[in-house]
């Protein structure tokens, strides 16, 4: 009987602990996915991008899927609502999109980091006034979760608690910047005429610490999933999700690289590192540029492209999609030229893609070469214009925008 018992153990303690053992990384992963913490978060990144123990790794994960949500929201509002257009103070446009996205990504953040300022672009004043506005927008950001539900409440805190509170959260994005502590840039829907057109647009965070933009992330919806596909003219309303063209998130983390990865409205895709496309010879570039005469001169561009010997016509497209887009080496240049002399460049259009672009290789200043400078406030003040480049040819093309928009040398 005895020696029954111990030939027992001696065969089920073995295959015990072998079991354990199998079973154990598996048991870490689902605590991983449902616990809130820190922990969890590292360890579901770590399972996606070897970016294991990081600096920033928990802002990089929350700025991600709160982009994501953020992101699907703006997606429901083209396909199925009428865009509830208001015109702005400057008569730009914004939509129900860009009120519900900016809620919910600054209730992420508030969630994650509450002691973090916040500077956005929108703000709740159109909704204070205008209920049946309010209540569209409240419908649409109570819809918006991600498929994971536990994702949702532990690491974005869950569903906002009402429609005044909502109000209350998009108000929060009103920081005057500056160059002091950990402020949050956001651009809930960034080329708000390109959404409202079916072409590019994107959803835009970026944390910056002392001035310095530390994570970028940018949700573009409308852009070819593929890194190598050719740069297009502006339209991406045709990029069906049932063509599996379902858009791509951009991310950096300074000093780590930028990574691209597969937009979807499930669980993130692992992130793949992006390049500049090298580039020997400028006269092969393509260059992108706003689709908005207003926003930034087409003319000077050409001037300036026919003076490097480019012949390919420019690329044009909204939003800080164009700084992916180059990051990712579908493109080379990104030309951005002041219209006016007194407009401000915003900090949420260009923290976010100014990062990504650099982390991917490249090189972006203002038109007189300076890097831009976040740490002034709600605007790029210190700054006119943007020029991003590979590193190689980066000193070139300033020396002709120079020449073409006589600055000084
Ligand atoms: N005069 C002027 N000069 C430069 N930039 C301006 C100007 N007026 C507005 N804006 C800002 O342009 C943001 C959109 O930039 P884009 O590059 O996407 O322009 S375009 O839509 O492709 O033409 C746009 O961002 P959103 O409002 O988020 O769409 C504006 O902040
Ligand atoms: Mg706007
Ligand atoms: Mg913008
Ligand atoms: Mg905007």
């Amino acid at each position: 009987m005895r020696k029954s018992l111990k030939t027992t153990l001696l065969i089920t303690v073995p295959l015990l602990v072998l079991a354990i053992s199998l079973l154990l990384p598996r048991v870490r992963l689902l605590t991983a996915h449902f616990l809130p913490s820190s922990s969890s978060i590292a360890l579901r990144h770590s399972s996606t991008s070897a970016l294991s123990n990081m600096a920033f790794e928990k802002e990089l994960q929350v700025a991600l899927l709160a982009v994501q949500r953020a992101t699907l929201l703006t997606k429901s509002v083209f396909h199925s609502h009428a865009k509830g257009t208001l015109s702005k103070n400057d008569a730009s446009p914004v939509t129900i999109g860009d009120f519900g996205a900016q809620a919910l990504i600054i209730s992420a953040l508030q969630h994650n980091f509450p002691n973090d300022e916040i500077v956005a672009e929108e703000e709740a004043k159109d909704l204070r006034e205008n209920s049946q506005l309010r209540e569209t927008v409240w419908e649409l950001v109570q819809a918006a979760k991600l498929s994971d539900a536990q994702v949702e409440k532990d690491v974005l805190g869950g569903a906002i608690s009402s429609a005044d509170s909502m109000l209350d959260i998009i108000d929060k994005g009103d920081s005057k910047g500056g160059s002091s502590g950990r402020i949050w840039a956001i651009d809930p829907i960034d080329g708000t005429k390109g959404f409202l057109r079916g072409g590019q647009y994107a959803v835009c965070l970026a944390l910056m610490v002392d001035g310095d933009v530390k994570v970028g992330v940018l949700g573009c919806p409308n852009l070819p999933v593929s890194d190598s596909e050719p740069l297009k003219e502006g339209i991406g309303a045709d990029a069906s999700d049932e063509e599996g063209r379902f858009g791509v998130l951009f991310s950096a983390v300074q000093g780590q690289g930028a990574e691209s990865r597969p937009f979807t409205a499930g669980a993130l895709k692992e992130g793949k590192s992006i390049q500049m496309k090298p580039l020997s010879n400028i006269a092969d570039a393509t260059f992108c540029e706003s689709v908005e005469a207003g926003h930034s001169s087409q003319g000077d561009a050409a001037n300036i492209a026919s003076k490097l010997g480019i012949t390919k016509p420019s690329v044009r497209m909204d939003s800080q999609a164009k700084y992916g887009s180059i990051a990712r080496g579908a493109g080379d240049l990104y030309l951005r030229l002041p219209v006016r002399k007194d407009y401000q460049e915003k900090i949420w259009d260009h923290a976010a893609g100014d990062l990504i672009v650099r982390e991917a290789g490249g090189m972006v200043t203002d038109v007189d070469g300076q890097k831009l400078d976040f740490s002034h406030g709600r605007t790029l003040k210190e700054n006119k214009g943007v020029i991003a480049a590979p590193k190689s040819v980066h000193g070139k093309v300033i020396e002709v925008v120079k020449e073409v928009l006589g600055r000084p040398t």
